[in-house]
Parts: structure tokens; sequence; C-alpha cells
């Protein structure tokens, strides 16, 4: 019996980020309380055995939100019919990688999966690619689904834009909640440009409130190197953190941003926006609504903005340079 519920697929859904996902999004924190989902757990075929011990445990936390769970190691199987796919299985890096050494190793996973999207998933589906590195995944994934609109593809970003609010709040004294349009450009790597011009703190220009020597010279770095922070302090990469900011994603682009004015941060694929050449996906100011995410136009930038916005996008080109091969 096809399910009437929404249907959310998870990739490596036994890993550490999953295993932190899957109960958010059993227990509503997707698509409210009011919504039950139908959950389908995709797998490489020595994991599928330990997500019957995830099945067991959603079953047993009596989520009246969760509509069922089924498991498979087959992509197509897992992303027929879905409304949401959540792209996160993939070889994480460890101590001293940097997350392009991981672009050979997992471009063949993503390939594969854009070719099974493009086969069964709905025309309508939302994915995001967390898996790393996430921007040129999320490449691969979207030119092997030639049949899905390009935007239906998604790279997460929204974990570096929730790390610049903390660094923010931290620093101001301010909550996070007083903090609106801070930006995330580029990939989701140490060459990532967390811009502050164009935000605020509590009403107030974010670099009227804070240092513009400490912004420039220890929170860009903080936020860009915060993965690899997390890594050597917790010997795993973030799991908690990135679940969180993968529902932050979803279920702002699904049903709205919280507050009108502000701006998230997202790897889309460029149009051109902003000078950015065109295919690359690309982190930009967005905003949510009405089920989709529309880039932020018209933002001017100074002289230290638009290099570090190029020096990112030159990344973005190396990396689809080095994956060629799989491009159809
Ligand atoms: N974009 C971001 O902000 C962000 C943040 C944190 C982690 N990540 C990335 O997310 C990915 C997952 O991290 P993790 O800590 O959960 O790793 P993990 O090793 O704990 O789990 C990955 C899971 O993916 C599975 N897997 C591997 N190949 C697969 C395939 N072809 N199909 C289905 N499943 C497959 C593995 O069996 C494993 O269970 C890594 O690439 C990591 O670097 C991205
Ligand atoms: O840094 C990593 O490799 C993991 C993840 O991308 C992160 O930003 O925490």
């Amino acid at each position: 019996m096809l399910s009437t519920y929404p249907k959310v697929a998870v990739s490596g859904s036994a890993g550490q980020i999953g295993y932190a996902l899957l109960f958010r999004l059993a227990s509503g924190q997707l698509l409210g309380d009011a919504c039950k989902v139908s959950l389908s757990l995709l797998e490489i075929p020595q994991a599928v055995g330990t997500l019957d011990g995830v099945q067991m445990e959603l079953q047993d936390c009596a989520f009246d939100t969760l509509a069922d769970v089924k498991k498979t190691a087959d992509a197509e199987t897992a992303f027929g019919d879905a409304d949401f796919i959540f792209l996160v299985g993939a070889r994480p890096r460890g101590p001293g990688m940097e997350r392009k050494d991981l672009l050979q190793a997992n471009a063949a996973i993503f390939s594969a999966q854009g070719k099974a999207i493009n086969a069964v998933a709905k025309r309508t589906a939302r994915i995001l690619v967390v898996g790393n590195p996430a921007n040129t995944n999320c490449l691969i994934a979207q030119q092997n689904a030639p049949d899905m609109p390009p935007e239906a593809f998604s790279a997460m970003t929204r974990l570096d834009h929730n790390r610049l609010l903390a660094q923010l709040a931290q620093q101001s004294g301010q909550a996070v909640a007083d903090i609106r349009r801070a930006i995330i450009w580029g990939n989701h790597s140490a060459t990532q440009y967390p811009d502050i011009h164009h935000a605020t703190i509590d009403g107030q220009a974010a670099l009227d409130v804070v240092d513009e020597d400490w912004y420039r010279n220890q929170m860009l770095a903080a936020v860009q190197q915060r993965g690899a922070a997390i890594i050597k302090a917790r010997g795993a990469s973030s799991a908690a953190s990135a679940a969180s900011a993968a529902i932050d994603h979803m279920r702002d682009w699904a049903l709205g941003q919280k507050v009108a004015e502000d701006y998230l941060s997202m790897g889309l694929v460029s149009n051109g926006e902003y000078g950015v050449q065109n295919g690359l996906v690309y982190s930009y100011p967005v905003q949510c609504a009405g089920g989709k995410a529309t880039v932020v136009e018209g933002l001017e930038h100074n002289d230290f903005s638009a290099e570090k916005m190029q020096t990112t996008e030159k990344e973005l080109q190396e990396e689809r340079d080095a994956i060629r091969n799989l491009l159809p």
C-alpha cells in the first residue's frame, strides 16, 4: 500500500548524523506535530542490519508523528516517491584531512544516487546534500538527474550559517534570535566566506557592534575551521549539530523561514548570480517562502568580500574539474 504521508528518505541512516537526524524527523521537527511522516532509510548492504536496531528504537519512541519506517540498500526503492531526500551517506573525513580529500571517494556514490533520483523521485522532491564535499557532491547528483529541476537540489551550508550566528551571539552578548542577515558564501569548506557586512545585531549594523579586527582575524577562521576543531576535539565529525542544521534547512525551505526579512544560507545551482559561474553549487543568501528558496540579489560588496567570494568560487571550479569524468 502506498503511504499517503510525506515520505522522507535518508541515505547513510545508520551513520552518526543519521542517528541524530532520524529521531528528530520522526518526532515532528521537520513538518510539525500535526503531520505524520513515512521514513525511508537507505544504507549500504553491510549496514542494513544495524538499521534493524534503529528501527526498533524508532518504534520504541512511540512517536505519534511517525507513520512507518522502511529500510533498504536499493537507492531507487529508497527515493521512489520521496518528498524529501537527505543525502547524508558518505565517508566522513578524519583528523588532518581536508574535505576535498574525500572528493574521489564520494563522487561515485553521488553520481549513482543522482541517477536513481532521476529515475524515480517526485519532480517536486526537495533534495539536501550533506555528505562531503557537499557542494560538489550536490553538483554531481544534480547533473546526473537531468529530468529533475535544478532548483530541487541543495547543499548544506546551514551548519556554517548557524556557527556564524553562534559566534556573533557569543561575541556581542546578544541572543541568536536578535541576529539577522548573516551569510555564508561559496563552498562548505575552509574557503567559505562568512559575511557579516549586511548583518544586524539587535537592529544595529553588526560591524558597529563587534570589532572588525576580531571579525577578520579570528571569527572568519573560527567558522571556516569549526568542523576541523570538532573533529580534533571529538575524534569524529559533527553529528548532532549537522542533523540540526539539516532539519533547519529543509523545514525553512518547505514551510518558509520564521522571520521574513532574514537571510539564510543554502548551496544552490548558480544561475550566474553575483558573477558566479553558471552551474556551480554555490552557497548564497536566500529567502524561503511559498515552498521556494530565492537567492537574495543586489547586495553590494567591498573589495575584501569580492576577493573572498572569488576564492571560494575558484575552489569549487577546481573540485568540479577534478570530477569531470563523473559529469554526463
Ligand atoms: N555539510 C555539512 O555541514 C556536514 C556536516 C557534518 C558532516 N558532514 C558529512 O556528512 C557525511 C556523513 O557523516 P557521518 O558522520 O554521519 O558519517 P558516518 O560514517 O557515521 O555515516 C555515514 C554512513 O553512510 C553510509 N553510506 C556510505 N555509502 C553509502 C551509500 N552509497 N549509500 C547509502 N549509505 C552509505 C555508511 O554505511 C555510514 O553508515 C560525511 O561526508 C561528513 O563529512 C557534512
Ligand atoms: O568538517 C567536516 O569534515 C565535517 C563537517 O563538514 C563540518 O563542517 O563539521
